[in-house]
């Protein structure tokens, strides 16, 4: 990465990710044709993918985004010959430990080094209330080995922390349980599984807070265009903000109102953010974004905008390099154990950089504005950043380059392929001086 330039043009991220999973898993418990556009080619939503043909599910694409799901209903998936490999996905991982945990047959979740060290009992231990048979490592991590139960019992869950993976699993094992499953959630995470569930025809109950589904219903197959991935367009949001001259639209992003922390946060810095056109995607808001440059200042998060914005954070860590003052992250502990440890990882790049930076066990404070007085103005060698193979790591000190003060070399950045394939072609397309080696 070469330090400086400004981002400039029109561009489309690709499909949101977590809706991409959610699609395979609704379409192929459908009963009919499931046809889906938008469909995130990256590496976590086809090992969703991957894993639903293994159990039998005829999957058309994708192709340009698009895939046709042949549904089998909810009881006509099959034995898998083998373990499921869910790559780098946590949300693969916990969604389908609550859909398998209701299946006749055994099944073995297994995934990469980062997969395999975060924490499963989050799911496994409410879907032992429902009945359910799951063996995790002694530590509570992957591999998951998965027994068939003869059947699961509906449960009323008040979750401990705010997770739409967590609630996805249990809802999704609530489709097969008897009588009625419920999660009461202590502050709103994503709802995409409630949305989408309503989209398939199966009634869902929503009031404050609280989420439940009857046993027993079927999913009916639909048409679902999903939306631009508002955790990819962050990247560009912030990366047109901290560059001078930056003048950037992003087309078709999802709006959803339990995502759109990140651009709460980015306006209270500061940022210069128009919504434009917001209209409806097949269930879920998406508008155009118009992102101008503007001077950011520091702010103190407030606590109930990170649940909201919980994969932006890194990228918001940027924004609060590049601006005046102090920010200050509080009550994002679960940072600590996305792919990789979101808080440290991110401290150590920014103070690799001149930031100064103190991580805290629940988040962070960063001193803005100190890129100039980093000592490394002009500096030819590269700084050299471990992304500690997080996508969402790679991505933010990629973006970080329109303003560090020196060159960047970012390591093990491979995994940036699981949620956004083409993001180096892209950046570079509209002014990013990103350079793949
Ligand atoms: O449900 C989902 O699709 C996701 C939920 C979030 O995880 P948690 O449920 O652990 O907060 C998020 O970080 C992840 O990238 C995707
Ligand atoms: C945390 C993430 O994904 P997952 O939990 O699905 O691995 C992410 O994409 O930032």
């Amino acid at each position: 990465m070469e330090p400086g330039g400004c981002l400039r043009g029109v561009i489309r991220v690709p499909g949101d990710k977590s809706i991409s999973h959610r699609a395979i898993m609704l379409g192929s418990l459908a009963d009919g044709t499931t046809q889906v556009s938008g469909f995130l080619e990256g590496q976590d939503a086809l090992a969703t993918l991957a894993a639903f043909r293994r159990m039998g599910v005829d999957i058309e694409g994708p192709a340009d985004g698009r895939v046709v799901i042949h549904g089998v209903g909810l009881h006509g998936l099959r034995a898998p010959d083998g373990p499921l490999d869910m790559g780098n996905s946590g949300t693969s991982m916990r969604l389908l430990c609550g859909l398998l945990a209701a299946q006749p047959f055994a099944t073995t979740l297994i995934g990469d080094a980062s997969l395999v060290a975060r924490p499963m009992r989050r799911v496994t231990e409410p879907l032992a209330r429902m009945g359910a048979r799951i063996v995790t490592t002694g530590q509570g991590t992957a591999p998951l080995s998965i027994e068939p139960v003869p059947a699961l019992r509906g449960i009323d869950y008040p979750m401990p922390i705010a997770s739409a993976q967590v609630k996805s699993s249990l809802l999704l094992a609530g489709l097969f349980a008897t009588g009625r499953t419920c999660v009461t959630e202590p502050a709103p995470s994503r709802d995409h599984t409630e949305r989408m569930l309503a989209a398939f025809g199966y009634p869902v109950e929503r009031a404050q807070g609280r989420v439940c589904v009857h046993g027993g219903g079927r999913l009916t197959g639909c048409t679902l265009a999903i939306p631009g991935d508002i955790s990819s367009a962050a990247f560009f949001l912030v990366g047109a903000s901290i560059a001078a001259g930056s003048d950037l639209l992003l087309e078709q992003v999802g709006m959803n109102p339990t995502r759109i922390g990140v651009i709460e946060i980015l306006r209270a810095m500061g940022a210069d953010i128009a919504i434009l056109d917001p209209r409806d995607c097949g269930g879920e808001p998406v508008a155009d974004l118009r992102v101008r440059s503007a001077p950011l200042r520091g702010i103190r998060i407030p606590e109930p905008l990170v649940p909201l914005a919980i994969d932006e954070l890194p990228a918001v860590f940027i924004a609060a390099a590049s601006a005046e003052g102090e920010t200050l992250l509080t009550g994002a502990e679960e940072l600590r154990v996305k792919e990789s440890d979101r808080i440290q990882v991110m401290a150590d790049g920014l103070a690799a950089l001149g930031v100064p930076v103190e991580p805290r066990p629940d988040g962070l404070s960063i001193q803005g504005g100190a890129w100039a007085q980093s000592g490394l103005e002009g500096a030819r060698a590269p700084v050299s950043i471990d992304s500690h193979h997080d996508h969402r790591v790679a991505m933010s000190f990629a973006i970080a380059a329109l303003r560090a003060p020196a060159p960047i070399e970012i390591r093990d950045c491979a995994n940036v392929a699981t949620s956004f394939p083409d993001f180096a072609a892209l950046s570079a397309r509209v002014g990013l001086r990103i350079r793949v080696v």
